[in-house]
C-alpha cells in the first residue's frame, strides 16, 4: 500500500541555519532513499528535524522536496502544508481520542471527507498489525502500541518525507527489533530521515549515514563505510567495528566469498535473510596458525595495514580488523602482508538483519 501513494521526484534539497545555535547544516535525500543521522547530544539533529518539519523557523532556510519550495526565497511553508510527517520518542498520541481517530486525525485535517478517513486509518492499523487497537485509548497501549499507532497516524498523511526522530529510543529493549522490523518494511521506498543514536538502527535501516557534530555534517556516505571506517571523532566512537555481509544459510551467515560465521541472532533469521555480522575489534584474535578444536570462527584473512591505538594496535585486514596489544603484535611479529587467523567466539558476534539491497549484503 505504499508504493502507490509515493510520488516520483527529485528528493530533498536541505540548507538549515540557526546562528543562535550555531548551527549550518546542508543535506540532500535522493527520492525514496533513508539516511541515518548520527551525533552526539547538541549537535544540531532535532534542529534539523524539526526545521525540516516546519515547527522551528532558523534564520536561514532553504528546502525544496519533490520539485516544491517548502522554504526559502520567502516561502515558509506551514507544517501542515509541506507532506512531511515527524514521528518522535514519544508517540503523542491524543490522549482523548482513540487509536482509529488518532490516525483519521491527518487525513481529516488534509479535507478527507470522516468516512473516507476513518477507512484509511483501519488500512494503516491493519498494515501495521494494530487493528485491534482502533478502539483503545492511548492510555490503554504500550509503548511498542503506541508507537506502531503513531507510525500509523504519520503514513496515514501520505507525507513525501518521513522524519523519525529516536522512534525506539523510549521503547523497551525487548520491544525495540519488532518496531526495527516493521520500520525496515514501511521505510524500503520512502524518502525518511532517520534520527538515531543506534547502531543498529543505521545498519537495519538506511541506505547512507550522516554524521552531524557541533552542527556540521562532518561525514555523508554509504552506512557501511561510514561505520567501519568513521573519519570524525563520533563516528569513530560509535563505530569503528567489523561489519561482515552476507545472507544467512542453515543457521550461519554465509558471505559471497562462501565464508560461514556463527552468531547470536538479535531476531530469528530464517534462510535467505540478508545479514550483517557485527563483531568488536577488541574480540577478535590474531593467530599465526589455525587454532582447531574449539567452537570459534576462524577467518583466514591477509593483513593490509597496523595503526597505533593507545598500548594497542589494530591490526587491519581484508576480512575484519582486530585490536590486539602492542606485546602480542610484536610477538607475532605482524606485518602488512602477512596471513593470519583471525579468531572470534560465536557470542561475540551478533547477527543482524542488513537492508536489502545494503551494499554487501547479498
Ligand atoms: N530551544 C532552544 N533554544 C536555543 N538553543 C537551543 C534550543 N534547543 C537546542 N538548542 C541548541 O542548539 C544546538 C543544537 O541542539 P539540538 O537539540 O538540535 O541537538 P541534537 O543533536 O538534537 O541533540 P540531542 O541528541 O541531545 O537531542 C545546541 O547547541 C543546543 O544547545
Amino acid at each position: 500500500m505504499t508504493s502507490a501513494t509515493h510520488p516520483v521526484g527529485s528528493g530533498l534539497t536541505a540548507r538549515i541555519r540557526s546562528e543562535e545555535r550555531d548551527v549550518d547544516l546542508a543535506l540532500t535525500l535522493a527520492t525514496g532513499e533513508t539516511v541515518a543521522v548520527l551525533g552526539p547530544n547538541g549537535a544540531g539533529k532535532s534542529t534539523l528535524v524539526t526545521a525540516l518539519a516546519g515547527l522551528l523557523r532558523p534564520d536561514e532556510a532553504s528546502i525544496r522536496l519533490d520539485g516544491t519550495v517548502l522554504a526559502g526565497d520567502g516561502t515558509w511553508l506551514p507544517a501542515h502544508r509541506r507532506g512531511v510527517a515527524l514521528l518522535a520518542q514519544d508517540a503523542l498520541l491524543f490522549p482523548h481520542l482513540d487509536a482509529r481517530e488518532n490516525v483519521a486525525f491527518g487525513p481529516r485535517s488534509a479535507g478527507v471527507p470522516r468516512r473516507a478517513a476513518r477507512e484509511a486509518a483501519e488500512r494503516w492499523l491493519h498494515d501495521l498489525g494494530v487493528a485491534d487497537l482502533a478502539d483503545r485509548r492511548p492510555s490503554e497501549l504500550s509503548g511498542g502500541q503506541a508507537q506502531r499507532v503513531a507510525l500509523a497516524r504519520a503514513l496515514a498523511t501520505e507525507p513525501r518525507l518521513l522524519l523519525l526522530d529516536e522512534p525506539m529510543a523510549a521503547l523497551d529493549v525487548s520491544v525495540a527489533p519488532e518496531i526495527r522490523r516493521l520500520l525496515r518494511r514501511v521505510l524500503a521506498d520512502r524518502t525518511t530521515i532517520l534520527v538515531t543514536h543506534d547502531v543498529l538502527d543505521a545498519l537495519a535501516l538506511a541506505d547512507r549515514v550522516v554524521v552531524v557534530e557541533d552542527g556540521r555534517v562532518v561525514e555523508d556516505g554509504p552506512t557501511r563505510e561510514v561505520l567501519t571506517r568513521p573519519r570524525s571523532a563520533f563516528g569513530a566512537r560509535i563505530a569503528g567495528l567489523d561489519l561482515i555481509a552476507g545472507s544467512m544459510r542453515d543457521g550461519r551467515l554465509v558471505t559471497p566469498d562462501g565464508l560461514a560465521i556463527d552468531g547470536t541472532p538479535s531476531e530469528p533469521l530464517p534462510d535467505g535473510t540478508p545479514t550483517v555480522a557485527v563483531v568488536s575489534p577488541a574480540d577478535v584474535a590474531v593467530h599465526l596458525d589455525a587454532p582447531g578444536g574449539s567452537p570459534r570462527n576462524t577467518m583466514s584473512a591477509t593483513i593490509t595495514h597496523l595503526e597505533p591505538f593507545g598500548d594497542h594496535v589494530l591490526v587491519r585486514t581484508d576480512v575484519a580488523d582486530a585490536r590486539i596489544t602492542l606485546a602480542s603484535a610484536a610477538e607475532l611479529d605482524l606485518s602488512p602482508g602477512t596471513r593470519v587467523h583471525l579468531v572470534v567466539k560465536a557470542t561475540a558476534v551478533a547477527l543482524h538483519p542488513a537492508r536489502p539491497g545494503a551494499p554487501g549484503a547479498s
